[in-house]
């Protein structure tokens, strides 16, 4: 047990699934693993560990923000063993040709400031997806026919965004999407020797406008999870 993670030990699989919010954890286990098994609820952040085609995993939620992550993915890693950490988010996208729902690999995360700043001090650190996942992921979701888009995010500390210029520049640099918690994840797995990768669903679109209610953030992105679930096992 953790300050935050109540699960007992060996109550945590080596492969974890994270998504920001705790309902979307509950309904993914739910939907995707038998024999889901509730491990966490303390201050209401759910997690589970079942199993997916013989595989054990689990899929715990993180809040939203990197300082939330930080903590959940800190715990999983060093007090439970989490080896593979794939986040399971819901993003805004920048360029008009990435859709509502369409599929974010995030190959690489850049960030205004994490957690992780003030280790690397004058360093501007370039965290990555683990190579082997994000290619898993890719050829998971051509197969399935998912739209799937690679390249760089922009982890945000804010939701609601006070810099239009600096969005205009991310897009003017190729940026896909926008979330608030992937730059983090990188980097404490790569201290960790962890993999790590995230796979967003597009769920509102900055340039358009265009936003899915909350009910669907909890509940829809099902394409994302079993993205994410074969490209850990594949
Ligand atoms: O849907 P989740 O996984 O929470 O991810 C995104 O949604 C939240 C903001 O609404 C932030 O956590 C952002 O990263
Ligand atoms: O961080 C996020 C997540 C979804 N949509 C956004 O615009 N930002």
């Amino acid at each position: 047990m953790t300050v935050h993670i109540a699960a007992r030990p060996g109550e945590i699989a080596e492969t974890v699934l994270l998504p920001g919010d705790p309902y979307r954890a509950r309904w993914a286990a739910r939907t995707f693993l038998t024999d889901a098994v509730l491990v966490n609820e303390v201050r209401g952040m759910l997690g589970y560990t079942g199993s997916w085609r013989g595989h054990r995993v689990t899929i715990h939620g993180t809040g939203m923000g990197m300082p939330s992550l930080s903590i959940y993915a800190n715990e999983l890693i060093r007090d439970y063993g989490a080896r593979t950490l794939i986040r399971v988010g819901s993003a805004g996208a920048l360029p008009e040709h990435v859709k509502v729902r369409d599929v974010i690999l995030a190959q690489t995360c850049s960030t205004t400031g994490s957690p992780s700043r003030t280790l690397f001090k004058e360093l501007n650190f370039a965290p990555c997806a683990d190579f082997g996942l994000l290619s898993k992921a890719y050829a998971a979701a051509t197969a399935k026919g998912t739209p799937v888009h690679v390249g760089g995010i922009f982890s945000s500390d804010t939701f609601y965004d006070e810099r239009p210029d600096l969005t205009g520049q991310l897009l003017r640099h190729g940026c896909l999407g926008v979330e608030m918690e992937a730059a983090e994840l990188y980097m404490l797995a790569a201290r960790h020797g962890a993999r790590a990768l995230a796979v967003l669903t597009v769920s509102d679109h900055i340039t358009t406008g265009e936003a899915l209610p909350s009910d669907q953030r909890e509940t829809s992105f099902g394409a994302m999870i079993e993205i994410a679930l074969e490209a850990a096992f594949a």
